[in-house]
């Protein structure tokens, strides 16, 4: 917001005071206040970041102290239990619009954030339907003037979509790296030695934050595992046909991962060249991230 100067003033608060001495330190924000209550006064746009557990009590304490007219948003990683936790707070004449950057890092804390984080990325917005359109379309202009593509969607297909594209590759990760942790005693340290290319993302995901982590398996509880069942399904497909030898079935499978991956390539929407906007800022610009995997052939769909 600052680097593309969108805001008269930014105005900040966070719940530690070491976290509220580094942003003034690193001049994060215009001002840094001791309280939640006086960082929201007077504010047209309000930006909730806590962890999605966090959202509705941090809601409810800054409620009476918005000012009329107001924009409130968040940037959580699940839409229906922020919209829950905290739709019951928000004042009239505030304008609650949930959202969601498809963007970050495995770093937490002030010093994690840098301008370009947003750029090329989507920003998803998922409005009650009696939200006014002129404050959605107030926020969709300051989003894009961020660099980021916004798109509408409902709060459940939101969750659904995030559930494959974000939450359960998360849980996958965690768990992988647990198994190699497990194993660490067997081979001597040498997992983590010889860790590869393939396993090093995982153990970059593996150290993203547990609170947030922990609320997005929490509160997106249904998708997730509806999702994992489903993968599951599949590991256990291609595990028999590892026991049964079936070259066949294996090669099929990647011949159609391969092209989900190129068709994604191809798109122009692929952000994961080298450590594109992940640990480091990125070097250029990429498009936004895919879309979920394609619904396959006499599968029940997901949504
Ligand atoms: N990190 C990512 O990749 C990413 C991407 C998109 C969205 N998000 C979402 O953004 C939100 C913030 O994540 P972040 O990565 O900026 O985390 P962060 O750790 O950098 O910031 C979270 C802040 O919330 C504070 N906090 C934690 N528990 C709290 C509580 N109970 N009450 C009040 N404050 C509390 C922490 O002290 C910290 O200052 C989360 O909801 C997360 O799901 C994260
Ligand atoms: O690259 C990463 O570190 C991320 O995991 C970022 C990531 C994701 O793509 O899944 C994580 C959670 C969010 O809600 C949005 C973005």
């Amino acid at each position: 917001i600052r680097a593309a100067g969108l805001a008269d003033e930014i105005t900040g608060y966070a719940r530690s005071a070491e976290t509220r001495e580094i942003a003034r330190q690193i001049g994060l924000c215009d001002r840094v206040l001791d309280s939640a209550t006086e960082a929201v006064e007077g504010a047209d746009l309000v930006v909730l970041a806590v962890p999605v557990g966090a959202m509705g009590p941090v809601a409810q304490e800054i409620a009476p102290h918005l000012a009329s007219g107001a924009i409130l948003t968040d940037v959580g990683s699940v839409k229906q239990a922020v919209i829950e936790a905290v739709g019951p707070h928000v004042p009239a004449g505030v304008h609650f619009i949930p959202g969601h950057p498809l963007a970050g890092t495995e770093h937490s804390g002030p010093r994690s954030g840098f301008a370009t984080l947003f750029q090329n990325r989507w920003w998803l917005l998922t409005p009650p339907p009696d939200t006014d359109p002129v404050a959605v379309q107030r926020l969709t202009d300051l989003i894009r003037a961020m660099g980021a593509n916004v798109e509408i969607m409902e709060p459940a297909h939101h969750d659904l979509v995030l559930a494959v594209t974000s939450h359960a590759p998360h849980l996958i990760a965690y768990t992988m790296v647990g198994v190699a942790d497990h194993l660490r005693r067997v081979t001597e340290g040498e997992v983590i030695k010889y860790s590869a290319a393939g396993f090093r993302d995982f153990t970059r995901i593996a150290a993203s934050d547990p609170t947030m982590w922990r609320d997005v398996f929490l509160t997106n509880r249904e998708a997730t595992l509806d999702i994992l069942g489903r993968f599951t399904e599949e590991l256990f497909a291609l595990q028999r046909a590892i026991r049964m030898g079936d070259g066949q079935q294996l090669h099929d499978y990647f011949t159609r991962t391969r092209a989900i991956r190129r068709g994604i390539v191809e798109a122009g929407q692929d952000t994961s060249a080298p450590d594109f906007g992940r640990s480091q800022p990125p070097a250029d610009a990429a498009g936004p991230a895919p879309n979920p995997p394609a619904q396959k052939a006499g599968e029940k769909p997901v949504a």
